[in-house]
């Protein structure tokens, strides 16, 4: 049923089928309607015949026929009407799996830690959810329409003769396993046609990509021969595939039916009265009409493994995927404002950074600083649950990993190298869907002069396509200062700006901030004299000092300061 709630247990199947306990109910009984009542066909086909037999000798009459006729269609159109309803429930389970499984997936991929490629990891996995959802759906629809109708079929044909139930039903094994056998020769010759179609394809490409370098080199002739021959093993492999594919099915029916040449010559002799039973004609054309509906299923069997074992390679991909739901109606900005001291204490990452330790009290901006990869952002991603750690972190006295998702978001901003601007307004990429108000974070972070003529409801483009590299930078400050929590850890956002505007800025914050905490990340020093403490990260550890004392104790980190200097004076 059409539910808008993370399920629990996501990474388990049942879960999915649990939750759409009330539609399976429907479908198995319209399935079982549906399936037993196919059985009405070869029924009532036997008893017209009967009739009609009956008719020719005066032992029964037109109306009887008409009779038998009318209850025929609406026996009928009872188990077509089951058959709809079957079919509309099977459709509906299939889509709530796949919505249920694309919001938990979708659930568990946003709250995972960064992955290197989320954008392809999503779109593979909803192409898994979508053969899940197929596979469980076809799995569905067979069970009922391959599995319950030949179990009915069998049924049928045991009660009319089982001796010659048996007889006719071996060939469908012998079939079976002829067609297996067939199936190894059809693989080899598809896989033989794969690998001849993707050499073709490689060929094509190279003769595009290179073709000048064949020309100038005077190697087309060759690659003409080459290319023509590949061509050749293309359309050889292809045709053999093709036809090694299209003889498997009528193969296999042909053999099958042979179990209709017994039924000819045994159950006739049912009918003229020598066989192991008697039978009139309604039997006779019942069996003959079961079987062959019975053959025809059979061959379809297959279907029913094939959609499981797809769906089941599917699953195992996305089944890690599915992490237990995280609740999203967590409001942080209605969490008030606490201030809060920050404490590292031998805090270690990998063998990235060892032994830092620095405590940043409310009020004080700290900053962070180091050569290239020394591992500025990665120790601003730990606390965002990005990145694990070794060692302590806590914030007034509370051990940072032993916070709930929720208590981490809601004491903790953070402003990435990458705005993730989205593709909407200036207003709503700062509101973000609350009732914050816009337009005093514009002024904070100076966008307002640059949005003189130019409206806060107006769009930014693709992702922030229509603003320059310092307005996206200016524009993510705002919004992440527009949901300030206790500590702010912001990661170069003046990278792209210039020093009058940053001085600007850097006023604004600490005017409009005087009591938060705030980690500033950056490669340029212009301010760092300014700051409360400095830390400086180096050959795999961190120094935590003053701007003046690391002045005098760091020849490093006086080199990179006496750099922002004279960078900036060119
Ligand atoms: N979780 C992690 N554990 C250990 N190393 C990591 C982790 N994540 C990233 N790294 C590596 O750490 C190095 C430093 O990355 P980081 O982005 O923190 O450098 P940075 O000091 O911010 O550099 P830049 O000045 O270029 O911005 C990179 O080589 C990166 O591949």
């Amino acid at each position: 049923m059409k539910t808008n709630k993370l399920l629990k247990h996501p990474n388990q199947i049942r879960t999915y089928f649990k939750a759409e306990i009330p539609l399976l109910i429907i479908v198995t009984i319209s399935g079982l309607i549906y399936n037993i009542g196919m059985l009405a066909g070869p029924y009532f086909e036997g008893q017209l015949a009967q009739c009609l037999y009956d008719i020719t000798r005066n032992k029964a009459t037109w109306h009887d026929m008409w009779i038998l006729a009318l209850l025929y269609v609406f026996v009928i159109a009872l188990v077509q009407i089951a058959r709809a309803i079957k079919r509309f429930g099977v459709r509906r389970f299939a889509n709530d799996i796949s919505r249920s499984m694309r919001r938990n997936l979708y659930n568990s991929l946003v709250h995972r830690p960064q992955e290197t490629d989320l954008g392809s990891l999503l779109t593979n996995a909803i192409a898994d959810v979508d053969v899940c959802a197929e596979g469980i759906r076809k799995f569905t629809t067979e069970l009922f329409d391959t599995g319950v109708v030949m179990i009915a079929y069998v049924c049928m044909l045991l009660h009319y003769d089982w001796k010659l139930t048996i007889l006719c039903c071996l060939f469908t094994p012998i079939a079976y396993l002829v067609a297996n056998q067939m199936k190894n020769v059809v693989t080899l010759a598809n896989a033989a046609y794969k690998q001849s179609a993707s050499d073709l394809s490689r060929m094509t490409m190279d003769r595009i990509e290179n073709s000048l370098t064949y020309r100038v080199y005077g190697r087309e002739q060759n690659r003409d021969a080459a290319y023509e021959k590949a061509l050749s093993d293309y359309e050889r492999k292809s045709a053999k595939a093709n036809l090694f594919e299209g003889s498997l099915t009528p193969l296999y029916d042909a053999i099958a039916m042979l179990g209709a040449v017994m039924i000819l010559y045994f159950g006739g002799k049912n009918v003229m009265g020598t066989g192991w039973i008697r039978w009139n004609l309604a039997a006779f054309t019942t069996f003959l009409a079961c079987f062959t509906k019975l053959a025809v299923k059979t061959s379809h069997a297959a279907k029913l493994f094939n959609a499981v074992q797809k769906a089941e390679v599917s699953w195992k991909r996305i089944q890690p995927l599915m992490e237990e739901p995280i609740e999203d109606d967590f409001q942080a900005d209605e969490v008030p404002f606490t201030p809060v001291t920050l404490s590292f204490d031998h805090v270690s990452i990998g063998s990235l950074l060892q032994d830092i330790t620095f405590t940043a009290k409310p009020g004080e901006i700290i900053g962070i600083t180091g050569e290239v990869a020394s591992g500025k952002s990665v120790l601003g991603k730990i606390l965002i649950g990005e990145v694990d750690y070794a060692g302590s972190i806590t914030l007034n006295g509370k051990e940072f990993r032993d916070l709930s998702e929720n208590e981490k978001i809601s004491y903790i901003s953070y402003m990435g190298h990458d705005p993730q601007l989205l593709s909407v307004s200036f207003a709503d990429n700062i509101q973000l869907g609350t009732n914050v108000s816009a337009q005093p974070y514009l002024e904070l972070t100076d966008l307002d002069t640059d949005l003189k003529n130019r409206s806060i409801a107006e769009s930014i483009g693709d992702a922030g396509s229509m603003l320059s590299g310092g307005q996206q930078a200016r524009l993510a400050l705002a919004r992440t200062l527009a949901h300030a929590r206790s500590i702010l850890i912001l990661d170069d956002p003046f990278a792209a700006v210039d020093k009058n505007t940053e001085t600007k800025v850097l006023k604004n914050i600490r005017k409009t901030f005087p009591e938060h905490t705030i980690l500033l990340i950056s490669h340029r020093l212009y301010h760092f004299p300014s700051f409360s403490h400095v830390l400086y990260l180096h050959d795999h550890t961190g120094t935590f000092l003053t701007h003046a004392d690391m002045l005098k104790q760091e020849v490093g980190y006086k080199k990179l300061f006496e750099g922002s200097d004279r960078h900036d004076e060119k």
